[in-house]
């Protein structure tokens, strides 16, 4: 199955010079399935037992009030996204700026199962307050929907509550922004417990403004008095308004809840952190854009089985994987949520104590893909969630990846502008071994050198000092082992008592 999804080439309001693009493998394989929208369990995706028992879960703690439901049918925008067109405002940069940022756009609709059949771009000093794009230009979208058979408006932006409402009346189809979609995104991907329960409460977050009664806006049913205000009492207050009053308080009950069940999940991988780092094991996070290559090298780095696929948030789930450095130091490596441009503000929240395992590494292994048109773009948001996130001052190797199919030039620019980078492929492996040695060198030291004679009854110990500690030497004696290492403080304390002088 082919289809054209196609984006303006250039210009300004009026021009609409159309190109096609290159539709993926994956859209029309999602095609097949109906994809939805929602908190539903996706059957095909169940994988074990323990993953079933998880979605049980889960859909007890997303079950909201078959009232409540009716609401949210309506209310909640049911991205059954199929036949999509795309519309962005493009209010700086260069027009290239704008294309990457539209053919994003189709990638992230793509990925939700969407079919993209049109993508417009209009020129503006920012989006209109109504209606997002211009009135004027609302209506020719309108004449693309019905020429094009789309049912979903996608804009590249977040729009107000107004705005969607607005610019629905005018295209009369469903109008969905870019972080509805990201929010489907993550809710189709999210498979742990606790992905899948920090997915629902970003959508609640999401929704809350966004309720509206029996098809009305809010705003009207308001009369524009300001959000939740009944003081009217009885008489001045619609069934609708009730409703959707009720509604609201459910839905912040709900998400109360939810965050206190977030909290006791996350205490959980806490005490797994604590434990990482009472071993004094060094850590490291493989962060970078969607997409990048992140899984593929942690796969590499570590011959850890992590899906890998060609489509944006395939990984929203951290895995932390065991790894040793060439010099056999033993460290652990996270794959970590991919990042992108406008992440919606509720995900950044939702997902913080994930991206803790960000800025609580000892290194960052910022992976960016080096055959995408704009990687410094890619660079550049990725950072603003690192520092985001409160990982700034954690030291940074910049990974090129996907050397094999990048442009030469653009792999010279980017190492110009790099200083601490390099290039590697995760498909082809090139630069994996050097990659190796600079996480080595990177890792923090142990702190304190010493030389211990270790009878042959303190296995464990000499075990330990090889996967906590780095050994310098290593010598089989007629009294025990003699080891010349670097090792943690706490490591030493217990070390001590084995230090030659000691014992001779
Ligand atoms: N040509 C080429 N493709 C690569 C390379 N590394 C990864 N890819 C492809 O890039 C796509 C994304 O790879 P992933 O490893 O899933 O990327 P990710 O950063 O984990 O993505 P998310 O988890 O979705 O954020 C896949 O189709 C990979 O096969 C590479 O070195 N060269
Ligand atoms: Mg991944």
């Amino acid at each position: 199955m082919t289809f054209s999804s196609s984006l303006p080439q250039n210009g300004g309001p009026g021009h609409e010079d159309r190109r096609p693009t290159e539709s993926t493998r994956r859209a029309d394989a999602l095609m097949e399935e109906d994809v939805a929208w929602s908190h539903e369990i996706d059957g095909e995706r169940d994988g074990d037992q323990f993953d079933r028992s998880e979605r049980a879960a889960l859909r007890r703690v997303a079950g909201l009030s078959t009232e409540l439901e009716d609401v949210t049918e309506v209310e909640y925008r049911q991205l059954r996204l199929e036949r999509v067109v795309l519309v962005g405002v493009w209010t700086s940069g260069t027009s290239q700026d704008a294309e990457n940022s539209l053919s994003e756009l189709a990638a992230l609709a793509e990925t939700a199962g969407a079919l993209v059949l049109d993508g417009v771009i209009q020129r503006r000093d920012k989006p209109d307050p109504a209606t997002y794009i211009g009135s004027g230009k609302a209506q020719e979208l309108r004449d693309i929907v019905l020429e094009s058979g789309a049912d979903t408006v996608v804009c590249d932006g977040e729009l107000s509550p107004g705005q969607l409402i607005h610019l629905e009346d005018v295209v009369k189809v469903k109008v969905v922004d870019r972080t509805a979609l990201i929010l489907d995104i993550f809710a189709q991907h999210a498979k742990s417990r606790e992905g899948k329960a920090q997915v629902a409460l970003a959508q609640m977050q999401y929704m809350l403004p966004r309720l509206r009664g029996w098809g009305q806006s809010l705003s009207r049913q308001m009369g524009g008095g300001g959000s939740g205000s009944a003081g009217g009492g009885m008489a001045t207050r619609g069934p609708g308004e009730t409703k959707i009053e009720t509604d609201r308080r459910r839905i912040r009950e709900k998400m109360a809840k939810m965050r206190r069940e977030i909290a006791e999940m996350k205490t959980g991988r806490e005490i797994k952190r604590q434990e990482r780092r009472r071993h004094k094991v060094p850590s490291v996070a493989i962060a970078g854009y969607t997409n990048a290559g992140k899984s593929s090298l942690l796969n590499r780095l570590t011959g850890a089985g992590v899906l890998v696929e060609n489509a944006l948030f395939a990984t929203l789930d951290p895995t932390v994987r065991k790894a040793e450095t060439p010099s056999g130091r033993l460290y652990t490596l996270a794959d970590t949520v991919g990042f992108v441009r406008h992440l919606p503000h509720h995900l950044v929240e939702a997902f913080r104590s994930t991206m803790e395992e960000v800025g609580d590494a000892d290194l960052i292994v910022h992976v960016v893909d080096g055959s995408h048109p704009a990687p410094e773009e890619q660079l550049a948001s990725v950072r603003e969630v690192i520092r985001d996130v409160g990982a700034a001052d954690v030291p940074e190797i910049v990974v090129v990846n996907k050397a094999d199919a990048a442009d030469p030039l653009v792999l010279q620019r980017l190492l110009r502008a790099e200083k601490h980078a390099m290039l590697v492929s995760a498909r082809t492996g090139q630069g994996i071994e050097e990659l190796k040695a600079l996480i080595d060198d990177e890792l923090p030291r142990p702190s304190v050198e010493l030389e211990v004679l270790l009878p042959y009854t303190k296995g464990k110990l000499v075990s330990r000092v090889h996967n906590e500690g780095e050994v310098l030497s290593e010598e089989h004696t007629g009294n025990g082992t003699l080891l010349k290492a670097r090792v943690h403080e706490e490591l030493a304390a217990e070390l001590r008592a084995y230090e030659p002088h000691v014992i001779a």
